[in-house]
């Protein structure tokens, strides 16, 4: 009982939060560096640098898994039916996930990784999130799909980005939030007027989604993706996690329901298959609505295991790095030299602001203002 205290206390340290984003600084510029040597590799054996990338980026991403399951001890429960789960993890796949919560990559990723496809994932991202240090970078080297969300831009670059994926050697998820932005209370109102003025039915728990993406991605993979996973995420409580929650180890309690829907069934024609997804959403509020009242959703539950991958590839960095850390500061320190001793301060400062900064990319309230715009057209 003690030691549960101790230890619930020391997560809570910033001396253990600067290690472990220390160590995945430090980690991630030494595997964006490996992933930049894999270049040469491109022209002659594509496929292969590919299948390097996949896993050099797994053992990124692997770490902010390995943090929400093992450090903060957050428990991730399927909803799903028995037939769909044993394919999951075997094909192809576009995942259309709703966007509310800080940390749903994350639990997006917690569940890629139990299915064995943590490093192949892949998202129709926001360009911003290309700039972002180690995951940003990362991204590049896993072809992952970015959009300016301007549809003028982005209908020949997400195209073409799209069909590239066509020959990927490794089974993926694709996954797509719709919505386009995080839901804001704002957005909703704006997005709620939109779909009024359209006559679709009002959304209580969605933004209205956006189709064009939807319609892009199913045309330029149909052949190589073989279903839709219409996936729905609440966390229980009404709790809204935070990364920085996880970081002070908090633990949640995600709750995923998935349906799988064989592609075939999507409609192929613009006008038809965004009429589609506009009733796929009106579904996916209905689910909403049953996990608010009931705190569950329909459907048989599970908990896919638990691997132990992400954790050693935690503790393989943590150990390659934190001693010569440690040494290094020692020697600054006692190196007698005040100049040296402020400069190793304002360098640690100045990585504790980049890494606050990352962690703000997360954060709703410091959001786009994509979804905003409506109101502005409306008042000018
Ligand atoms: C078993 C396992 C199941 C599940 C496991 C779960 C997950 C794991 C899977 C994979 C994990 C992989 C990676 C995870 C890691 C990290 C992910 C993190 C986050 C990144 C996500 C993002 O960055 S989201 C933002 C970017 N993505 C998108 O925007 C996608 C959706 N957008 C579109 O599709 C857009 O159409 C577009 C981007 C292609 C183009 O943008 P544009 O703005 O130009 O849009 P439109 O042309 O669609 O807009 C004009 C039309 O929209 C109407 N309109 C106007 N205002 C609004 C409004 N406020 N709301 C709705 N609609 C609006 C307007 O009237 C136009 O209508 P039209 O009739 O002319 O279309
Ligand atoms: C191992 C522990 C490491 C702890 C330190 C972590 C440092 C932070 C790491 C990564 C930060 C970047 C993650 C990017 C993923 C964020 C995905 C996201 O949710 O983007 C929002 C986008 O969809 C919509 O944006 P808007 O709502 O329009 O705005």
């Amino acid at each position: 009982m003690i030691r549960m205290g101790i230890i619930k206390v020391l997560k809570t340290q910033l001396l253990c939060h600067l290690i472990i984003c220390y160590v995945f600084l430090i980690s991630g510029f030494i595997v964006n560096l490996l992933q930049l040597c894999t270049l040469p590799l491109w022209p002659i054996n594509k496929q292969l640098a590919r299948k390097i990338n996949c896993r050099l980026g797994y053992s990124i991403s692997s770490q902010l898994v390995a943090l929400l399951e093992w450090w903060s001890g957050t428990e991730c429960s399927l909803y799903t039916d028995p037939e769909s789960y044993s394919l999951y993890g075997k094909e192809n796949a576009i995942v259309v996930l709703n966007h509310n919560f800080e940390i749903d990559f994350m639990a997006g990723w917690t569940i890629c990784e139990r299915f064995g496809v943590l490093g192949s994932s892949k998202v129709l991202a926001k360009k911003e999130l290309s700039f972002v240090p180690v995951i940003g970078w990362m991204w590049y080297f896993l072809e992952i799909v970015f959009c300016k969300r301007n549809w003028e831009v982005d209908r020949k670059n997400v195209v073409q980005s799209l069909r590239n994926l066509r020959d990927y050697p490794e089974n993926f998820w694709f996954l797509l939030h719709c919505e386009g932005t995080r839901f804001t209370e704002k957005k909703h109102k704006i997005s709620m007027e939109v779909a009024e003025k359209k006559g679709l039915p009002k959304l209580k728990y969605h933004l209205l989604p956006r189709t064009k993406g939807f319609w892009m991605t199913v045309q330029n993979l149909r052949g190589k993706v073989t279903a839709v996973y219409d996936s729905t995420l609440n966390f229980r409580n009404n709790e809204m996690p935070t990364l920085l929650g996880v970081l002070n180890g908090k633990k949640y309690h995600a709750d995923l329901y998935v349906r799988r829907i064989p592609l075939d069934s999507v409609p192929e024609e613009e006008s038809e298959c965004a009429a589609w997804l506009h009733k796929l959403y009106q579904e996916k509020d209905e689910f909403q609505e049953h996990y608010t009242r009931t705190g569950r959703f329909p459907g048989p539950i599970t908990s896919p295991p638990c691997r132990p991958w992400a954790l050693l590839n935690w503790l393989f960095w943590v150990c390659l790095l934190v001693y010569p850390l440690f040494r290094l500061l020692l020697q600054l320190l006692l190196s007698g030299s005040i100049s040296t001793v402020v400069c190793t301060f304002v360098f640690c400062f100045a990585v504790s602001v980049g890494i606050r900064w990352m962690i703000g990319q997360t954060e709703i309230e410091k959001g786009s203002n994509y979804g905003n715009k409506e109101v502005q057209l409306n008042n000018n």
